[in-house]
């Protein structure tokens, strides 16, 4: 049995990323937690002909306990999206509260399940998550993932766009560090099957992977962010981790995670300095189970990358941290 539940089920990510895990045979049942709309949209999804069954839930009535009771995995799309001229870390200042919230239910009502954090900012709002899971004394590293698979799929896409490959998915790429701006960083040295990218369309390429969530906000002119590659990602991501969960083998998938915690976090943590870090994960039946180590193995254009990646990162991981140990003043 698998209990999956979205928190934020009504966004623009939480709508069809539901729909997604409604379609996959895997899900035996699917709760919908959100501060609006719920009660509509599980009715809507409850119709579909696939074996989960769907609940939805509002605050009131103890709707967040009702909702993560029981649940074996919960996935975050809940928070304010990007408006043009906004970077992720203006959306700080409302998120955080929002997902420490949430972790804060999920430490005392399903303290054991898998937590994929989509809400921005990542970098800081997974620290402000695992800073609440050790709080309450149920922090596993193992379970608690920053999704940036988003990241991957657009290295992927774009990569196929360069080289001209019809199929995107034909190569793995891995995009280790974390998810905004220049601490995005795409290893397409370490494409399988290599890739050969002509030099003077690099720049442009890792440029857009990390700006590419910039080109989504600009074109919806005020309409929020990517949406729907973000449920194509946030699903795929979490289908991985189910699937793993149930036994199955050789699924590996970038994520943003706390590495002491984790085989072969360690060494990373050492080159990069940095506790929180994206590399690519082999999941198992206990969530993570090895962290792989990318990042010594980048080139010299990668590794200057990597350096201005480490900078941004470090601000933004202890900003979450902080927020936790030395709340504001309201
Ligand atoms: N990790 C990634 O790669 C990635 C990609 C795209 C978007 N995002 C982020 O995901 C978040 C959601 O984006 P969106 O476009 O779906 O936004 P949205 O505004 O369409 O949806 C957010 C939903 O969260 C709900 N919500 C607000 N407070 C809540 C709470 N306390 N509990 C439960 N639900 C709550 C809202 O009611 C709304 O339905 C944003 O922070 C965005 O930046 C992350
Ligand atoms: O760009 C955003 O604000 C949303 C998301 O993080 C993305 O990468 O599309």
């Amino acid at each position: 049995m698998v209990k999956a539940v979205v928190a934020g089920a009504s966004g623009g990510i939480g709508q069809p990323l539901s729909l997604l895990l409604k379609s996959c045979q895997q899900v035996d049942e699917l709760a919908l937690y959100d501060v609006v709309n719920t009660p509509g949209v599980a009715a809507d999804l409850s119709h579909i002909s696939t074996p989960a069954i769907v609940t939805g839930y509002l605050p009131g009535d103890d709707g967040l306990k009702k909702a993560l009771t029981g649940a074996d995995i919960v996935v975050i799309p809940a928070g304010i999206p990007r408006k043009p001229n906004m970077t992720r870390d203006d959306l700080f200042k409302i998120n955080a509260g929002i997902v420490q919230g949430l972790i804060e239910g999920v430490a005392q009502h399903c303290p054991k399940a898998y937590i994929l954090v989509i809400s921005n900012p990542v970098n800081s709002t997974v620290p402000i998550a695992a800073e609440v899971l050790k709080r309450a004394g149920v922090f596993d590293p193992k379970r608690l993932f920053g999704v940036t698979t988003l990241d991957v799929v657009r290295a992927e896409t774009f990569v196929a766009s360069i080289v001209g490959e019809k199929v995107p998915t034909k190569n793995t790429i891995p995009v280790i560090g974390g998810h905004s701006g220049e601490t995005i960083v795409p290893l397409f040295s370490q494409a399988k099957p290599s890739v050969s990218i002509p030099s003077d369309k690099l720049d442009a390429l890792v440029n857009r992977v990390q700006f590419g969530g910039d080109e989504v906000v600009k074109a919806k002119d005020g309409g929020g962010s990517a949406t729907l590659s973000m449920a194509y990602a946030g699903f795929r991501f979490a289908e991985k981790v189910i699937k793993a969960v149930k036994g199955e083998k050789g699924l590996v998938e970038p994520s943003f995670m706390y590495l002491p915690g984790i085989s072969g976090g360690d060494s990373i943590v050492k080159a990069t300095g940095l506790e929180f870090f994206s590399v690519p994960i082999e999941l198992g039946p206990n969530g993570a189970e090895k962290a792989i180590d990318v990042v010594s193995s980048a080139n010299d254009h990668e590794k200057k990358l990597l350096e201005a990646c480490y900078a941004a990162l470090k601000g933004n991981i202890s900003k979450g941290v902080e927020f936790v140990q030395n709340p504001p003043q309201k």
